[in-house]
């Protein structure tokens, strides 16, 4: 079977004025397989962000492959990167980055307007998500008036709200005091796990990641043991 991801001899630089001189990514090979769900745990500066953001096709790496659902997209043309992140990746950061001028439910009724589902289906998906991490209650609410746990599940449901292949998730409770970060994450792993979804989610946290399938660890631009 394929993997949901598989990235290989990953290489990344950023420039700083001279060739290569920061050398983010020295050769990573990552692989997260259908239905697991991965903590990606490195020291911060460690290239994580990157990391994910060349796994969801928001940059390109130097050198390396990546591939989803068996599919090598590594040099797609942009339209076709920009269709395959839309259809198939859903992202999460430390902040919830939700549009304070609509409701919760909009929040995540939006992006699936946006990939041609009809108003009615949108809802009822978007309720349904709410449900299962419990803030369906707060549907008709904007962001500000609800608490940054609240805020943060609205968040998950909308990441999820096109039913992708790949869940890629920075820092996703790292905003939160702990208690509540426990119990934010409780929700997130809920609804990744009622979708059969794969996902690599980056923490520091050595708990939370301990509550994953597995562990990689990325230091000094390689996957170390
Ligand atoms: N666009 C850029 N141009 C130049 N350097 C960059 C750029 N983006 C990141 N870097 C550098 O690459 C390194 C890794 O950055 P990245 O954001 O991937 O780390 P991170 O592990 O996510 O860090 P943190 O945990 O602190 O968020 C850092 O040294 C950063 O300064």
């Amino acid at each position: 079977m394929n993997n949901t991801l598989s990235l290989t001899n990953i290489r990344k630089g950023y420039n700083h004025g001279k060739p290569n001189e920061v050398q983010v990514l020295r050769g990573v090979d990552l692989t997260v397989g259908q239905g697991e769900v991965v903590a990606l745990v490195a020291p911060s500066g460690a290239g994580k962000s990157t990391l994910l953001h060349i796994a969801g096709l928001l940059d390109t790496a130097d050198e390396g492959r990546v591939e989803i659902a068996g599919q090598d997209v590594t040099d797609l043309p942009d339209r076709k990167r920009t269709a395959m992140r839309r259809a198939d990746v859903g992202f999460i950061y430390q902040f919830h980055h939700l549009l304070p001028e609509f409701s919760a439910a909009e929040n995540i009724i939006l992006p699936q307007l946006a990939n041609g589902v009809s108003q009615t289906d949108a809802h009822a998906q978007a309720i349904a998500l709410m449900d299962t991490v419990g803030v369906a209650h707060r549907a008709d609410h904007r962001p500000a008036a609800l608490s940054g746990g609240e805020q943060q599940r609205v968040a998950f449901c909308r990441a999820l709200a096109n039913k992708p292949r790949l869940l890629l998730a920075d820092e996703p409770t790292g905003n939160l005091d702990p208690d509540t970060s426990d119990r934010v994450f409780d929700a997130l792993m809920t609804l990744v796990r009622s979708t059969g979804l794969s996902a690599l989610i980056a923490t520091h946290n050595l708990d939370l990641a301990a509550r994953m399938d597995r562990t990689v660890k990325l230091d000094a631009g390689q996957i170390v043991v």
